[in-house]
C-alpha cells in the first residue's frame, strides 16, 4: 500500500513537471534514469508523439524508455557539441533547501550530469521521501563512479576526506560481485555527515572545507572529485537557471546552460498533491 502512494506522488509530479517545463515545439529534451522518469516520459507521451523530437537518454535504461514509448532516442555523442538542450527531465534520491541533489541510487549518474550540462533547464522530479534541508539526511551515501583499477585508491581517499565507511556497491546477487555501471566502471557509495549549506556556513555552522569534520556540498563535490580514478560525483551542485543567465548577460555567452542544479524540482506528496522547489 506504501508503494502504490510513492508511485502516485511520483506520477502527480511528473504530469506537473511536464505541464510546466515540457514544451510540445521542444527539438531536444534530456531523459534522466530511475523509476520515477518513466512517469515523466509517460506524461510526455500523452502531450506528444511527435517523433521529430529527439530524447537523449542518459544510459540503458533510460534509452529502452524512451524506446519503449516510441519516442526517437538519439546518442549525446551524436549530437553536434553546441546543441543545447531545450529541458532535461531526471529523477533524484535527495535533494537540499538550495536544490543541490543527490543522484546516482540506481548507479546512473555520469551520462545524467553530461545531459542535464547541456539542457537550457534541468527539472528533477522526486517524491516526498527526497525532499529534505540538507543533503544525507536520509539517503545515507554520496554514489561515486570510479575506475574499477582505482578502487583502492579512492577508497582510502574517501576515509582521509572523513568518510567513515565508503562501500564498493554489489550487485543485488552479492556472489555476481561489483555493480557496473553503464561505462563499464564501479560505484563507491561513500557516507558522511550531513552536508552544510551556504547559509550554515554564513552563520558558522563549520568551516564546511573537512578540516573541522564538515563539508559544505560544492566543497566536498570537488574533493572527492579531486580523487585519481574517479570518473564523476553524485552530487549535483554549482550553478543553476539565474546563476547561469547572470553569466549568460554579463558574457554574452550564448550557449550557458542551467548546470548541474535544476531549475526546479517537483515533490509529489503522500495527499496526491504537488509541491515544488524552484532556484531562488
Ligand atoms: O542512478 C539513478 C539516478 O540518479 C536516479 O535518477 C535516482 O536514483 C532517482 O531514482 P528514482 O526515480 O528511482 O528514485
Amino acid at each position: 500500500m506504501a508503494d502504490a502512494v510513492v508511485e502516485s506522488a511520483k506520477r502527480a509530479a511528473a504530469q506537473q513537471a511536464v505541464r510546466d517545463h515540457f514544451d510540445p515545439s521542444a527539438t531536444h529534451v534530456g531523459i534522466g534514469s530511475g523509476t520515477t522518469i518513466v512517469y515523466v516520459v509517460e506524461a510526455i507521451k500523452e502531450v506528444s508523439t511527435n517523433l521529430a523530437i529527439r530524447f537523449i537518454p542518459t544510459g540503458y535504461q533510460s534509452r529502452q524508455v524512451i524506446v519503449q514509448a516510441g519516442l526517437t532516442a538519439v546518442p549525446f555523442d551524436s549530437l553536434p557539441e553546441d546543441t543545447v538542450f531545450d529541458v532535461a527531465f531526471d529523477g533524484a534520491d535527495e535533494v537540499d533547501l538550495e536544490l543541490n541533489c543527490i543522484k546516482g541510487g540506481g548507479a546512473c549518474l555520469f551520462q545524467e550530469k553530461l545531459v542535464a550540462e547541456r539542457a537550457r533547464k534541468f527539472v528533477c522530479v522526486a517524491d516526498y521521501r527526497k525532499k529534505q534541508d540538507r543533503l544525507l539526511t536520509n539517503w545515507p551515501t554520496i554514489p561515486i563512479e570510479v575506475a574499477p583499477v582505482a578502487v583502492p585508491t579512492v577508497l582510502k581517499g574517501l576515509r582521509t576526506l572523513g568518510s567513515t565507511n565508503p562501500k564498493l556497491r554489489s550487485t543485488l546477487l552479492d556472489k555476481s560481485g561489483p555493480l557496473k555501471t553503464d561505462q563499464d566502471f564501479f560505484i563507491i557509495d561513500a557516507p558522511f555527515k550531513p552536508l552544510l549549506i551556504a547559509e550554515d556556513i554564513k552563520a558558522g555552522k563549520g568551516k564546511g572545507d573537512g578540516s573541522d569534520g564538515t563539508w559544505e556540498v560544492n566543497k566536498l563535490s570537488d574533493a572527492i572529485k579531486g580523487l585519481t580514478g574517479v570518473l564523476e560525483v553524485g552530487i549535483f551542485s554549482g550553478l543553476n537557471g539565474p546563476d547561469a543567465e547572470a553569466i549568460r548577460a554579463t558574457n554574452s555567452v550564448k550557449t550557458v546552460t542551467s548546470g548541474q542544479k535544476p531549475v526546479a524540482v517537483y515533490f509529489g506528496n503522500q495527499d496526491g498533491s504537488v509541491e515544488v522547489r524552484t532556484a531562488k
